[in-house]
């Protein structure tokens, strides 16, 4: 099996898992993964459910779309991560629950969203600013990512949810389960006086586990 045939397979096989623990909903989300010769996109208005390694859309490394069903509308987004994260080879956006949750609290710090609840959040997801408001598929939602996506390899959409880049499709899919399992303790813990990593905890992690 060539590597791209294997990704295919790869994509659709996490999709499916997304879809069914319910990380995300409908036909919200969308996944890219990058080959030597352009990228794979899930389509536009496709479930991850249900996803087909044949229809998956494929671009050439100028961003064409050479190939598969229409690619998803928010193509940009991830190339906008791409682009500033030399060592991103996939990159996820999905609608989960209790990440979109935090997405619209009031209250955040917008460079830095969740505290450093647990070391695994540091490790897998680090420091998660907040990208402002744009309507899903926006264009400027590219530069928005792509100015804090050397510094960051998760950004959270205001009002909308997660985009997560990784070295390999599985990094980026554990640190998106990694980031909403954070958001959940988050708000549960909401109310709470909470003991969050120090900022030498933190360093301590950053410097054993580099990005
Ligand atoms: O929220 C949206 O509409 C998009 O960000 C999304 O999640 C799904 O868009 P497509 O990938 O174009 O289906
Ligand atoms: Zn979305």
């Amino acid at each position: 099996m060539s590597e791209e045939s294997r990704l295919r397979e790869e994509i659709c096989r996490y999709g499916r898992s997304i879809f069914e623990r319910g990380l995300t909903f409908g036909s919200s989300g969308n996944i890219s993964v990058m080959l030597e010769d352009g990228w794979l996109m899930t389509p536009t208005n496709a479930s991850l459910g249900s996803l087909d390694p044949a229809r998956l859309s494929k671009l050439d490394l100028e961003g064409r779309h050479v190939g598969g069903d229409k690619p998803t509308k928010e193509t940009f987004l991830h190339q906008g991560m791409y682009r500033r994260r030399s060592n991103a080879r996939a990159v996820v956006h999905l609608h989960s629950t209790h990440s979109v949750a935090v997405s619209v609290l009031d209250d955040i710090d917008p460079e830095d969203v969740i505290p450093p609840l647990t070391a695994y959040y540091v490790m897998r997801v680090g420091k998660l600013p907040l990208v402002p408001y744009y309507r899903p598929g926006d264009p400027a939602l590219g530069p928005a990512v792509e100015a804090l996506a050397d510094r960051h390899r998760a950004v959270l959409l205001a009002n909308h949810g997660p985009v997560v880049a990784g070295t390999s499709l599985d990094a980026a899919v554990y640190a998106t389960e990694e980031l909403e399992e954070t958001a959940k303790l988050h708000l549960m813990l909401q109310g709470r006086r909470t003991r969050p990593l120090t900022p030498e905890q933190v360093a301590d992690l950053r410097a054993h586990f580099p990005d």
